[in-house]
């Protein structure tokens, strides 16, 4: 039986350990940390992921500033209100939760905040860093997978790594992070024929797709770490009751992997606490510290 990554207490400790060094940055400076989150229309999962940014900052002390904007809102108007947080001296992140209704331009809207304000890491700026080697902003899923990997002493170096999922919000920027520390690594995806052949390889297998069962358990080399990024809702055809799961076939593959996140309580809950923590380095970087 695989260990368990439990990123849903990681990402606890995490937020702990914010919750207590903000009030003293708080006396200092006179201000929380700031985070705004815009959110076009009313996507239900959207509005829960929303919903859970805000109160996760509440909970550690951080202000959040939401804008919420009804469907049919224009691109000036979102344009418009990243230019005005962007100068907003109480705002040190701002994200725009995707997706986004279907006529507006998600991209020209990342463009334009500001990459020191950027808390998802998804600026080109802040991926071009990634790309270099250098120092910025991470995105936030991909970010949380290398915690999860750091905090219980998984080792890249020297391994194969195969990313299934090739989206630039997790698949691109966690190759990029993956191969920063060292591992061989391999991305596959929808088109990747015979994929299972590619998985078999992995001493790390990352799936980041959003299809359920995806990854069975004949894809998976005994004693791989596997790391399950999707996000899927099911509906028991039984009971009609609606569930999360992830990419990967859980119930089989636990008994083969050395190691594996679950879903729900795996990479999810990190998402939020990376966020957290880039707008909180974004904070301190701002106060020059
Ligand atoms: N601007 C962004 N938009 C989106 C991102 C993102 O990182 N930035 N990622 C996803 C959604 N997302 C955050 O926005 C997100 C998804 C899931 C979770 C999470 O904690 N999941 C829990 C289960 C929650 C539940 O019961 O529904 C888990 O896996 O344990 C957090 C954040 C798309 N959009």
């Amino acid at each position: 039986m695989a260990q368990l990554l439990d990123g849903k207490t990681l990402a606890q400790k995490i937020q702990d350990d914010l919750k207590t060094k903000i009030p003293d940055w708080v006396a200092k400076q006179g201000r929380p940390p700031g985070l705004a989150v815009l959110m076009v229309g009313d996507n239900p999962a959207s509005a829960a992921y929303v919903r859970n940014k805000e109160r996760a900052c509440e909970k550690i002390g951080m202000a959040s500033f939401g804008k919420h904007f009804p469907a049919d809102t224009t691109q000036e108007t979102l344009s418009e209100a990243i230019a005005q947080l962007n100068e907003d001296e109480q705002v040190d992140g701002i994200l725009v939760q995707l997706p986004l209704p279907k006529h507006l331009d998600d991209v020209a809207l990342l463009h334009q905040i500001h990459p020191d304000k950027d808390a998802d890491g998804l600026h080109p700026l802040n991926l071009g860093r990634l790309l270099r080697g250098e120092q910025g902003i991470r995105s936030c899923t991909p970010a949380g997978v290398m915690e999860i990997l750091k905090a219980y002493d998984l080792s890249v170096a020297g391994k194969k790594a195969v990313v299934v999922g090739r989206s630039i919000l997790v698949g691109k920027p966690l190759a990029l992070m993956l191969l920063a520390e060292h591992g061989t690594v391999t991305m596959a995806h929808s088109r990747t024929p015979d994929l299972g052949a590619v998985t078999r390889e992995a001493d790390i297998l990352v799936a980041a797709v959003g299809k359920p069962n995806l990854i069975t358990v004949d894809m998976v080399k005994p004693g791989a770490v596997v790391i399950d990024v999707g996000i899927n809702r099911v509906v028991n055809e039984e009971t009609g009751k609606g569930r999360l799961v992830g990419d990967v076939d859980f119930a089989n593959v636990v008994n083969v992997a050395g190691a594996i996140t679950p879903v729900p309580g795996g990479v999810g809950p990190m998402t939020v606490t990376m966020l957290l923590q880039n707008t909180f380095l974004s904070y301190c970087r701002k106060l020059g510290v």
